[in-house]
């Protein structure tokens, strides 16, 4: 699950109009929100149904390191909260995991050993220094090699001061979402008032706020600021739902074939962006009903151009920008410049990528121009971004030949992700 193996994939193109139902692996958001609260709390927790990918093994990984515990029980994980003892000096694996490189080291300074923090040459690229330099504020010892990037060591002096900081979070919701998964267990708590652009991904904010209610913190938001005060944690037991961006493509190969596809144990009420695929797929036309069981979309045969602003749900861009190519006239996505501080640079990527096969694709300031044209096969390169795999599979749907570069950095979130899209091709 490296994300290193250099094959490729022949996407496979389908027959007709799709007829499936699919069952997509755990939220790696929630997931990996999930092991860190259950590290942070008073008791041992139950993880239900949690992803098992590199990133979540990056994190449970992470958070061993760290002196806590994640035990697999069969579906199920069981995390021990951390119990920080010793001096000697460890390391934290991040990959290219922007939850763990986010989310891990404030963790770090509640032990008492230098804690070393590094991972693929991607993630030395992914932005990161704000949020260090709140944690330095909130109490934090960090050394660094002056970029404020990784790798870099946390001191830890066996507990953190916490208390008022500002932040600048218009690069990641994740610098945000760091600071309030970590806040109850800093002495004083956190408040976090916001600076600058407004933060990406609100969802994930909302999502970060909800399992900390779960977790028996109480959050508070008024506008730009955030308040979580100190408290013991504590979740016998947490379900993780299926993850909505990894249905992304599953979803999109119902349109694109004009087909019907059900996602399997869809919630009926989530904060996770990928939710807003409902919306979206009625947007450029195209069915979605939600019921108990799941969510069926159904392609109409034809999908309308839009202009979409993605800001709050930029990870489904690259699956939308697949989309879009096959619409009936012209796209815009706006509000997702800092995708090009994600796995790659996602704007880049999609242009050169998309464009080699036809398209026309150009790069605006804070997102992509799509003019649909017919489509050739060739060879579509991935940059060790697992969205990319997923946005070349529903390519190959209608395109024959698409050669896909490196298809095992899938495995991000969804090691299984060829062999599902071929059972749902059947
Ligand atoms: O908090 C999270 O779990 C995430 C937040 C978002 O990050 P950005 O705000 O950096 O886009 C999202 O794109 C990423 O896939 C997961
Ligand atoms: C941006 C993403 O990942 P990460 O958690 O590494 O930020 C993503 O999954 O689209």
């Amino acid at each position: 699950m490296s994300g290193n193996t250099a094959s490729t994939w022949s996407a496979p193109t389908a027959s007709g109009p799709l007829d499936a139902s699919v069952r997509v692996p755990g939220s790696k958001s929630i997931t990996n929100r999930a092991f860190v609260l259950a590290a942070l709390s008073d008791g041992p927790v139950l993880v239900r149904k949690p992803l098992d990918s590199r990133d979540a093994r990056l994190m449970t990984g992470a958070l061993s390191a760290l002196g806590g515990s994640a035990e697999a029980r069969g579906e199920d994980v069981l995390v021990r909260p951390l119990a920080p003892e010793g001096t000697e000096p460890v390391s934290v694996a991040l990959g290219n995991a922007g939850t763990v490189a986010r989310f891990t080291p404030a963790l770090a300074g509640l032990g008492s050993r230098p804690v070393l923090f590094d991972g693929d040459e991607a993630i030395r690229r992914r932005p990161v220094a704000p949020l260090l330099r709140a944690l330095a504020e909130l109490g934090l010892d960090i050394e660094d090699e002056g970029r404020g990037a990784p790798p870099f060591t946390v001191l830890g002096h066996g507990g953190i001061a916490g208390g008022k900081v500002e932040l600048d979070s218009s690069a990641s919701s994740q610098f945000l979402s760091a600071l309030l998964l970590a806040g109850p267990s800093f002495t004083s708590g956190v408040t976090v008032r916001l600076v600058g652009g407004a933060p990406p991904s609100e969802p994930h904010i909302a999502m970060t706020l909800d399992l900390l209610r779960r977790f028996g913190a109480a959050p508070e938001r008024s506008g730009k600021e955030f308040h979580v005060p100190a408290t013991r944690l504590s979740c016998p037991d947490y379900a993780v739902e299926p993850d909505l961006s990894t249905a992304a493509p599953f979803a999109a190969a119902a349109a694109v074939t004009g087909g019907s596809v059900r996602i399997e144990g869809w919630p009926e009420r989530t904060t996770q962006p990928g939710d807003w695929l409902r919306s979206l797929l009625a947007e450029l036309g195209q069915r979605a009903e939600l019921d108990d069981t799941g969510l069926t979309v159904t392609g109409t045969g034809e999908i309308s151009g839009a202009r979409l602003d993605l800001h709050e749900v930029g990870e489904l861009t690259p699956v939308v920008a697949a989309l879009l190519c096959f619409a009936d006239g012209p796209s815009v996505i706006s509000g997702v410049a800092h995708l090009r501080g994600h796995e790659t640079d996602r704007l880049a990527a999609l242009a050169t990528e998309l464009s080699a096969l036809g398209a026309g694709v150009t790069e605006t300031e804070d997102g992509l121009a799509i003019t649909p044209a017919p489509l050739r096969g060739g060879v579509f390169h991935t940059y060790e971004d697992h969205r990319l795999v997923m946005a070349a599979a529903v390519l190959g749907l209608r395109v024959p030949g698409v050669e896909v570069e490196n298809p095992a950095t899938v495995g991000k979130t969804f090691p299984g992700f060829t062999r599902a899209w071929q059972a749902m091709l059947g």
